[in-house]
């Protein structure tokens, strides 16, 4: 069995010696340009278009993260690049979900503590005890119910808070209700304080959190888009901030990464931003996960994680 590797930026020998390690009868390779010798597995991240295409041999394609959009969107303008029949797979989990817990469930805990209220007052040098926020008052609502966002809204729920979700098709998470499909959008906003986005990138969600939807929002609700940057805009994201319907957003993620330096969500004193990496892809287990599921295709199962190149994620 052979397979290539290709990622801009991982330690590729890691990654041949983990899954050499894992698959000791494979040959595993890093692809460069010009190597245009067959390969049974792909594993890949911005791949070139010549390292997939006219490989109707491959038995499957590995995007390593959680997010197939990169590949996808580059599929729109050459279609060739991933040859029909060639199943693409994406992380599902491998260490991503608890990390995507803690970054939401420290973020809520942090504004429904307070503390960034209390920062503004400590910078006065001002002693002054607020009211509490309460619990009833502090609906979570999580856009994409899938394997990253059903864990954060199952941690936060954990935590007592009222949590809702919403996606598709119907979930059945204990303790979270299940709001589905655009007609079920706006009961889902209806009364939703905090909204956690971990929607995937497909034209229906691109430009989903604006002014429409923030307006149907709680008053002094909170915003953290932990899922692409797309799914925001941005203006209508600082013009409800500067009107006070949206108390304070965390971002993770931009429409155009990295952030420039000239973009006023850097000096907006109620936006907190990280760089991208509310969740990143833990090798060891990613490898894990992939020669399982590469045992099973040999298998002739039917491995979970395949991409719905219909549905778009
Ligand atoms: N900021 C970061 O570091 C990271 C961000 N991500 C982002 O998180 C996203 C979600 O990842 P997973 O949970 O693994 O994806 P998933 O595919 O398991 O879940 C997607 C959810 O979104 C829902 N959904 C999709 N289209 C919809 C639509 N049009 N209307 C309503 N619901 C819709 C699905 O029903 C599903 O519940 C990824 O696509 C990626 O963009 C993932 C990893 C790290
Ligand atoms: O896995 C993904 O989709 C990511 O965004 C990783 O940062």
């Amino acid at each position: 069995m052979d397979i290539i590797f290709h990622h801009p930026t991982f330690d590729t020998q890691f990654w041949l010696d983990g899954m050499q390690q894992l698959i000791p009868d494979a040959r595993v390779r890093q692809w460069r340009p010009g190597d245009n010798q067959p390969a049974d597995y792909a594993l890949v991240w911005h791949p070139p278009v010549e390292m997939l295409s006219g490989h109707s041999e491959l038995k499957g394609v590995f995007a390593l993260g959680a997010g197939v959009d990169s590949i996808l969107s580059k599929l729109q303008t050459h279609p060739d690049m991933l040859p029909e029949g060639v199943p693409l797979f994406r992380l599902e989990d491998t260490g991503m979900a608890l990390q995507m817990q803690e970054y939401a469930v420290s973020q809520v805990l942090h504004w429904f503590r307070r503390f960034d209220d209390y920062q503004a007052l400590k910078l006065q040098a001002k002693w002054l005890p607020l009211e509490d926020y309460r619990r009833e008052d502090f609906t979570i609502g999580v856009l994409g119910a899938g394997v990253l966002g059903g864990k954060v809204a199952e941690s936060l729920a954990a935590w007592d808070f009222p949590v809702r979700c919403w996606s598709r098709s119907k979930k059945n998470y204990p303790g979270i209700t299940s709001y589905a499909g655009n007609e079920e959008l706006s009961d889902f906003l209806n009364g939703t304080r905090v909204l956690i986005n971990l929607l995937p990138n497909t034209p229906q969600t691109v430009g989903i959190i604006n002014s429409q939807m923030l307006n149907q929002l709680a008053d002094e609700a909170y915003v953290m888009n932990l899922a692409r940057g797309v799914h925001l805009v941005e203006n209508d994201l600082l013009a409800a901030l500067d009107s006070g319907k949206v108390k304070a957003a965390m971002l993770d993620v931009f429409a155009k990464e990295p952030l420039p330096e000239n973009s006023p969500l850097w000096k907006h004193p109620r936006i907190a931003i990280t760089p991208h990496l509310a969740a990143v892809t833990r090798p060891q287990e990613a490898m894990e996960y992939i020669a399982k599921t590469i045992r099973e295709i040999e298998k002739g199962e039917s491995p979970s994680g395949q991409v719905s190149l219909h549905n778009g994620y």
